[in-house]
């Protein structure tokens, strides 16, 4: 059983402020991921929690028990780098092993453990092989069994695929939820990539400039995101931002480059209007119901392909179209919105407005 409690976090590197108060509760058996623009903060997060770092204010509780001062090795908190952090000259057995050894468990168990570590994880046929006779997918395979046999109540890793090519990042992907349903531990994950995140998480915290815009569900972020931050980085392409004025049930582009009525509006003159690529309606011609531009470029996706527009006020903005469609750049087109699928955020600071 593991459930975190963080409260007003802060942390310093002398001069230099990286979390500015992170409030965040985490639950049992929960897989939660942190995502963020480079810098924002989350490895720092995570290192304090792991221990490896003290925390500069703020408290930081393990099933009710305050943490701050407690070793790392005392916190049953087990965490997986990046960069596999195996030692080179022993096999993967005795890299599974050193760990558990530590603990002073005894012979056997150490041997169940990894015994069991390795059917999980598939690494029963490299248990005598050295890390650098494995390819990087296997060797963050035995990284995640080092803290496999640990049995840790929660398990941090952090950007455990960045180092994997793509096919490897997926299949290693799938091991990791795999993993986290046969265990049922807490484990909380590092990425910048979204795919991984929204893929993996029960609950994404998105953070930024150290601190949270947004704790939610995939689902939650993508279709109510609380401001412009989140909206822009969560969903590929990014969500569409346009600065536009209200005038009854209408919105118009502030160069005069047309108007449209998305439905429901909320009561404020001025907004930015959110549009995701899936909710752009894009026809050929200027001059109808809808905000004008003109096409700069098609990616052809196969099954679907993305229309960028230069909006006439400058926006960019992306279209998903069928993969026939075939806008040629420099078509003129006007874009409309699908109905209620219209995103409204403040144009003063960005928050999400309802309608
Ligand atoms: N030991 C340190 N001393 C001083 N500054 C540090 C230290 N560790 C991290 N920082 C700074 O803290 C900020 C947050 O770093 P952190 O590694 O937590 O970001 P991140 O969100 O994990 O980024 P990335 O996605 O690039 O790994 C950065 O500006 C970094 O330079």
């Amino acid at each position: 059983m593991a459930q975190l409690s963080l409260h007003g976090i802060k942390k310093r590197f002398r001069e230099t402020a990286v979390l500015h108060g992170i409030d965040l509760e985490i639950g049992d058996r929960e897989f939660v991921v942190f995502v963020g623009p480079s810098g924002c903060g989350k490895s720092t997060l995570l290192r304090l929690i792991a221990g490896l770092d003290p925390i500069t204010d703020g408290e930081f509780f393990l099933n009710g028990q305050r943490m701050n001062d407690v070793a790392p090795s005392k916190r049953g908190i087990a965490m997986v780098f990046q960069s596999y952090a195996l030692y080179p000259h022993m096999d993967v057995y005795e890299n599974m092993a050193f760990g558990a050894r530590l603990m002073g468990l005894s012979k056997d168990e150490v041997e169940a453990r990894i015994a069991e570590a390795a059917r999980m994880l598939r690494l029963e046929p490299l248990l005598q092989r050295k890390p650098r006779e494995l390819s990087g997918g296997q060797r963050q395979r035995v990284a995640i069994g080092r803290a496999l046999v640990r049995k840790p109540a929660v398990f941090l890793l952090d950007e455990p695929l960045s180092n994997l090519d793509a096919a490897l990042r997926s299949e290693v992907r799938l091991e990791i939820a795999r993993l986290h349903r046969q265990i049922g531990g807490t484990m909380i994950y590092v990425t910048h990539d979204q795919v991984e995140a929204m893929t993996l998480a029960d609950k994404i915290v998105v953070m930024n400039a150290g601190r949270i815009e947004q704790v939610g569900s995939p689902r939650e972020l993508y279709e109510t995101p609380a401001n412009t931050f989140v909206a822009s980085f969560i969903g590929s392409p990014r969500m569409t931002l346009i600065d536009v004025t209200r005038e009854g049930d209408r919105l118009s582009m502030k160069d005069g480059g047309g108007s449209l009525a998305p439905g429901a509006l909320p009561d404020a003159a001025a907004m930015k209007l959110g549009v995701r690529s899936d909710a752009v309606l894009l026809t050929r011609g200027q001059g109808g119901e809808g905000f004008a531009g003109q096409v700069v470029y098609t990616e052809y996706l196969g099954d679907n392909a993305y229309v960028y527009v230069r909006l006439s006020d400058g926006t960019l903005l992306a279209a998903r179209v069928g993969p026939n469609d075939g806008f040629e750049p420099d078509t003129p087109v006007t874009m409309t919105v699908a109905p209620g699928a219209a995103h409204f955020f403040s144009a003063e600071d960005g928050r999400r407005l309802a309608p």
